[in-house]
């Protein structure tokens, strides 16, 4: 995976292949979970991912097991969240931490500022420019992504997609710039997911228990880092350098033999 400049550590980083697969998962861990890159392989476009059935019923069953402690924690809004796991609804995080809701509380939306829906439009207008690249509209977020981008234009709309970004915040004060994975994001800055992990760890049912984050981008670090200072269990997804977590998996796929779900017989419905 390319890494964003933003992402560059000021000292060689040590290989994440380097890290050891994680512990079993303890019976009385608190359960945080990533859902792009880690729960689910990434698709070209954010509305063309789905959740395997078998993933639903195995991350249900860990939701009673756990007493209810397990919580999404995502870059992706609540509302689309709830879509994609629907009929279950698990307690979650989104927007990489500004939007939560504990199981039965109804979430809170952010405010959307007028300058982000101008941003909006005007990013809607470059991407004329950019065939492949697309606008995803979540709010109180802007995610502006160039995965389908034709190889040899990609370079070219990455550019001018994170020019762009940077220059929308400059009429954005409360907001920062989120990379991810073929993306450039515009969200708030008062929450990101270290913050929301640590908001669910003061409330039931995850108050003492281990802590658990597996997720696979940069947005994942500040849970990683809240998860390590309680003494919890890191898990990167993927082989991104530089990354705070302390184990290491490879792909969805191991994540999803490691929660325990069981094997698919056709793995490209899965992966
Ligand atoms: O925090 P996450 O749950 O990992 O969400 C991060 C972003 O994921 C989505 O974008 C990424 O996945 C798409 C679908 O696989 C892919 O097409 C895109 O290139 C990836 O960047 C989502 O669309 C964003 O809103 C999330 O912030």
């Amino acid at each position: 995976m390319r890494q964003s400049p933003e992402a560059t550590p000021p000292f060689p980083a040590p290989a994440a292949t380097a890290l050891p697969l994680p512990p079993a998962l303890p019976m009385d861990a608190a359960l945080f979970l990533d859902v792009d890159g880690c729960l689910l392989p990434f698709a070209p476009r954010p509305d063309a991912v789905e959740v395997p059935p078998a993933l639903l019923t195995r991350l249900t069953l860990l939701q009673q097991a756990l007493g209810g402690a397990l919580a999404l924690v995502s870059g992706r809004n609540l509302a689309t969240l709830d879509q994609l796991f629907a009929p279950q609804v698990f307690a979650a995080a989104g927007l990489h931490g500004v939007e939560r809701r504990r199981l039965g509380h109804t979430g809170i939306a952010g405010d959307v500022p007028p300058a982000l829906v101008r941003a909006r439009d005007a990013a809607i207008a470059l991407i004329e420019a950019h065939p492949g690249a697309l606008v995803e509209d979540k709010g109180a977020a802007l995610g502006l992504h160039w995965r389908m981008v034709a190889p040899e234009n990609k370079a070219a709309a990455e550019l001018a997609l994170r020019a762009f970004a940077a220059g929308a915040l400059s009429g954005l004060p409360d907001y920062q710039l989120q990379p991810g994975d073929h993306v450039i994001e515009l969200r708030p800055r008062h929450a990101d997911k270290g913050s929301a992990i640590l908001a669910f760890l003061k409330e039931a049912p995850f108050a003492g228990r281990v802590p658990v984050f597996a997720g696979d981008d940069l947005t994942d670090e500040p849970g990683f880092r809240a998860v390590n200072a309680l003494g919890g269990i890191s898990v990167l997804v993927g082989d991104r350098a530089g990354s705070a977590a302390r184990f290491r998996l490879s792909d969805p796929a191991a994540v999803h033999a490691w929660l325990g779900v069981p094997a698919d017989p056709n793995p490209e419905t899965s992966r």
